[in-house]
């Protein structure tokens, strides 16, 4: 084949990727015309019984073009994941018109290419508006700065797939006096990162955050007893190599990118899908549609009596509120007395949770609601393929 030839097909093939992205453009303006037919209506947003048809439609579809059914049925629930996100998050800013304005300054931990900034992009790229991005070098800065109005809202990592919760992050939630507003999941895809040339042979030195060090233990592991330096944040991290000789960092290709450091290994994390997921907090609570699934954190802390914690969580029981997650966390100060984090699938304005919240007083010392947002973490609707 020639190079002529080579370019006619990547040309036909560059027309065809631009014809799709103005056909998904296209498809996004049609679904937020529906978000508004089902404000006025009062319909759920979400339409699991509608996806189910379209993708059991273009699987049989595209198996007629000779398309597989795995790669049709994942490019769609892609499009599906982003046209239902894109719909609650109209919904939302219907609902509470000032929360997000022209601009929202927002502050995570790190800078450029940090998984903090990426998370951030994901998340702000579905609420129009222009982003000022304030990079932090702790969590405790990032409340802070939420806290004083220095920031609108704040992103903070709350817990990983390979290396569980970030107690840190949960113990501040104790005290700051903020909000959470929203939540939002992505894949973290550690590499190791060197200046141009450095071979993995030679390095002596690792610079990452605590985090990416727990969740990529095993591979640090086989390489031996190389220097282990934490850091405040992944862009510490990096700077700290690019200076070094004969280190490496842990991040993301991107973030390495971006500095002029080249990943040297990837795929590092203990487990293969390694996803973070964030929470974004802001000084006001917002009010959250009953049309879209909604999750409400607390904290609490249960009575110093036998059965206590179980009195607490059949409160939930009783009134038919799923719980999705329970963490406890030593009180500071208060040596072996522990406080609780749970997360409902359930809204604030429910009726059942404000029968639960008030029964609860019962069992606790006390609770406190950390906050009643949107949930992104979706499930997929399961297809036959
Ligand atoms: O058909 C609808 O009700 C839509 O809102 C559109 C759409 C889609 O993007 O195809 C989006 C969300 C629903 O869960 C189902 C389908």
């Amino acid at each position: 084949m020639t190079n002529d030839v080579l370019n006619a097909l990547r040309h036909d093939i560059n027309e065809i990727d631009s014809d799709l992205l103005v056909l998904l453009a296209k498809r996004r303006r049609i679904s937020h015309g529906v978000v508004e037919y089902k404000i006025a209506n009062n319909k759920p947003i979400r339409d699991e019984a509608r996806e189910l048809a379209l993708l059991e439609k273009l699987i049989g579809y595209g198996k007629s073009l000779g398309l597989d059914a795995y790669y049709v049925n994942n490019v769609f629930q892609t499009i599906l994941e982003d046209s239902v996100l894109h719909q609650q998050a109209m919904l939302q800013k219907n609902l509470n018109p000032d929360a997000l304005s022209e601009t929202h300054r927002v502050t995570y931990l790190g800078g450029q290419g940090t998984y903090s900034q990426l998370a951030c992009h994901k998340y702000f790229s579905r609420r129009p508006g222009k982003l000022i991005e304030i990079g932090c070098s702790s969590f405790d800065e990032i409340t802070g700065k939420v806290e004083n109005g220095q920031a609108d809202f704040g992103l903070l990592p709350i817990e990983n797939t390979s290396s569980g919760s970030i107690n840190e992050v949960f113990d501040l939630l104790q005290h700051a006096q903020v909000s959470i507003v929203g939540e939002v999941t992505h894949s973290v895809e550690h590499c190791l990162l060197a200046t141009p040339d450095t071979e993995l042979s030679q390095l002596t030195k690792i610079y990452a955050h605590p985090q990416p060090f727990a969740q990529c233990s095993r591979f640090l592991q086989g390489l031996g007893d190389l220097q282990h330096e934490t850091c405040d944040s992944t862009s510490s991290a990096l700077q700290s190599a690019l200076n070094t000789p004969n280190s490496a960092a842990i991040g993301s290709a991107q973030a390495g990118k971006n500095v002029g450091l080249e990943v040297i290994k990837s795929n590092l994390a203990n487990q293969s899908e390694n996803h973070s997921r964030f929470i974004v907090v802001a000084r006001k609570p917002l009010q959250v549609s009953k049309q879209i699934p909604t999750k409400t954190s607390l904290i609490m802390a249960t009575k110093q009596q036998a059965g206590s914690l179980a009195d607490a969580l059949m409160v939930f029981k009783q009134h038919q509120i799923n719980l999705v997650k329970l963490e406890s966390r030593p009180v500071p100060g208060n040596p072996w007395e522990e406080v609780f984090y749970v997360d409902l699938e359930a809204n604030l304005a429910d009726n059942q949770v404000k029968h639960a919240l008030e029964e609860l007083k019962e069992h606790t010392q006390y609770v406190r609601v950390l906050g009643c947002y949107q949930s992104e973490s979706l499930q997929a609707v399961s297809v036959n393929t």
